[in-house]
C-alpha cells in the first residue's frame, strides 16, 4: 500500500481549482464547504468532502494530518512575473514618486533600472543568492509556491549570468519552484547606444546564457525610449533560435506595439498591457499568448490599472503576478489578487484562478502547479480564513498560516 503522506481534513472550504470550460474566467473553480485533500508521493490523490475522504484516508494512517477547521486550503500561488534577483535599495525613490517625480523623470537622471544595475553589479555571488533567498521567504510565507524570476540589472554578459546562477542555486535550496527568465534587454547601459547593445545581447549575452542551459524564457522591455518594437523582435526570435521562449514587457507606459509583436512570436506571455487595446487583446488569443497583469506595477506607480474586465469579457484568460521589483515592492500574491478585484474589477473567484491556473500557463506549466485536483502537485496554503475570498477581502493582512510543497509542510 502507497505511503499516505498528507491528509489535510475538515477545512471550512477546500478552493479546488481544477481544468476550466472556457465558459467564464473562473470556470473550473469548485469551491468544497467541510473539505479534505489526501497526498501521496507529493501529489494529490483525492479531494473532496472530508467524511469521504477521511474514511478512505484516515489522518492517523498519514505521515502528516491538519485538521483545518475553520480554514481554507487552496493551490499554492503561481508569481509569473518577478524581478526577485538583486542588490540595491530604492526606498528614496518611493519619497520621490511620492513627491511628483515620474518613473521616466528617475530613470532619466539615473535612477530607477540603471540604479539597481548599478548596485547589482558591485554585489557578490553570495550577496545576491542571499538577497534572493531572503525574499523568497517572504514569498513563501506569502503563499508562493512557484516563482518565475528574470535577469535584467546586470546588462553585461558577465552580470547577466551572475544573477541566473543565483536563480539557478536558490531553485536547489529554496522549496519555491523557482523559472528563471534571461532578460538582458532590460535597459539600455549607461553609455551604451541602443542598437549597439542590442547587438550585444544576440551576438555575445544570448549564446552565453543558452550555452547554460540556465534560463527558460527571454524577455524584452518593449517600451518608448528603451526597446523599440523591432529591436525587440530582433532579440526575441533570437533568443528562440537559442531554445528560449519569448516573454514580452508590453504597452506599460505608452501604447507601441509590444503586445502585438508578442502575438506575433508566439510569445508565451505578454505582461504589464495598461495601454493594450481590444485588437491587442484579440491577437493574444489567437495566438494563445497569456496576458499577465501587475496590478501593484499600476498602483505603486498610481497610474490606471489594464482592462482586466474588457480583457475577461473578451475571453482572454488574464493571469495576475506580483512583478515584484525593487519599484514595486510587494511579495504578496494575495495582495495582487486584492488589486485586482478592487483596482480591477476582477471577481475573487476570478483572481484566484488567474493567480494560479492561468499564472502556471504564464510560464508555460499548464498541466502542474497552480491546481488542486488530482494528479497535480501537492502544492497547497492553508488560510487562516473561512474561504478563498477572504485573501482579497482581507487586504494588508496575510492570511496565509501553512505551506505545503509537494505533500510537504514547507511553512508554518
Ligand atoms: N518595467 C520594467 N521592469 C520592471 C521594473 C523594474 C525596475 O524598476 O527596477 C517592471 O516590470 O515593472
Ligand atoms: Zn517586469
Amino acid at each position: 500500500m502507497t505511503d499516505l503522506q498528507l491528509v489535510v481534513h475538515d477545512a471550512s472550504e477546500v478552493a479546488a481549482v481544477r481544468d476550466g470550460d472556457g465558459s467564464s474566467a473562473s470556470s473550473g473553480l469548485e469551491p468544497i464547504d467541510d473539505g479534505a485533500v489526501a497526498v501521496v508521493d507529493g501529489e494529490i490523490e483525492a479531494v473532496g468532502d472530508s467524511g469521504a475522504i477521511t474514511r478512505e484516508y484516515p489522518p492517523e494512517n498519514a505521515e502528516t494530518a491538519i485538521d483545518a477547521t475553520g480554514r481554507t486550503v487552496q493551490p499554492g500561488f503561481v508569481d509569473p512575473h518577478t524581478h526577485a534577483v538583486f542588490a540595491g535599495d530604492r526606498s528614496d525613490e518611493f519619497e520621490a514618486k511620492l513627491q511628483g517625480k515620474s518613473y521616466q523623470e528617475i530613470m532619466a537622471e539615473g535612477g530607477g533600472i540603471l540604479r539597481t544595475v548599478r548596485a547589482t553589479r558591485e554585489a557578490d555571488d553570495e550577496t545576491l543568492l542571499a538577497n534572493l533567498l531572503d525574499h523568497l521567504d517572504v514569498m513563501l510565507a506569502h503563499g508562493s509556491t512557484t516563482v518565475e524570476v528574470k535577469s535584467g540589472y546586470g546588462l553585461d554578459a558577465e552580470t547577466e549570468l551572475r544573477m541566473l546562477e543565483a536563480i539557478e542555486r536558490a531553485d536547489e535550496r529554496h522549496p519555491i519552484d523557482l523559472v528563471a527568465t534571461y532578460m538582458g534587454a532590460h535597459a539600455v547601459p549607461e553609455g551604451s547606444d541602443a542598437d549597439e547593445y542590442v547587438d550585444e545581447v544576440i551576438d555575445e549575452q544570448l549564446p552565453t546564457v543558452a550555452d547554460q542551459g540556465i534560463a527558460e524564457f527571454c524577455d524584452v522591455f518593449c517600451e518608448e525610449d528603451v526597446f523599440s518594437v523591432e529591436q525587440s523582435r530582433r532579440i526575441l526570435e533570437a533568443g528562440r533560435a537559442h531554445g528560449l521562449a519569448p516573454k514580452v514587457h508590453a504597452e506599460e507606459f505608452v501604447h507601441l506595439g509590444g503586445t502585438q509583436l508578442a502575438a506575433d512570436v508566439g510569445a508565451t506571455s505578454a505582461d504589464h498591457l495598461l495601454h493594450a487595446t481590444t485588437d491587442d487583446v484579440r491577437a493574444l488569443i489567437d495566438a494563445g499568448t497569456v496576458p499577465v497583469l501587475l496590478p501593484g506595477t499600476a498602483f505603486g506607480l498610481r497610474t490606471e490599472y489594464a482592462d482586466a474586465r474588457g480583457m475577461l469579457e473578451e475571453g482572454a484568460p488574464v493571469a495576475l503576478a506580483t512583478d515584484f521589483n525593487p519599484n514595486c515592492y510587494s511579495h504578496s500574491m494575495g495582495y495582487a489578487t486584492t488589486l485586482a478585484c478592487v483596482g480591477m474589477r476582477m471577481t475573487p473567484a476570478e483572481a484566484l484562478v488567474a493567480a494560479t491556473r492561468t499564472a502556471a500557463a504564464a510560464i508555460d506549466r499548464p498541466d502542474g502547479p497552480g491546481r488542486l485536483e488530482v494528479g497535480a502537485p501537492a502544492d497547497l496554503c492553508v488560510l487562516d480564513a473561512p474561504s478563498h475570498v477572504h485573501v482579497p477581502y482581507s487586504f494588508g493582512v496575510n492570511r496565509v498560516d501553512t505551506v505545503v510543497k509537494d505533500g510537504e509542510v514547507v511553512h508554518e
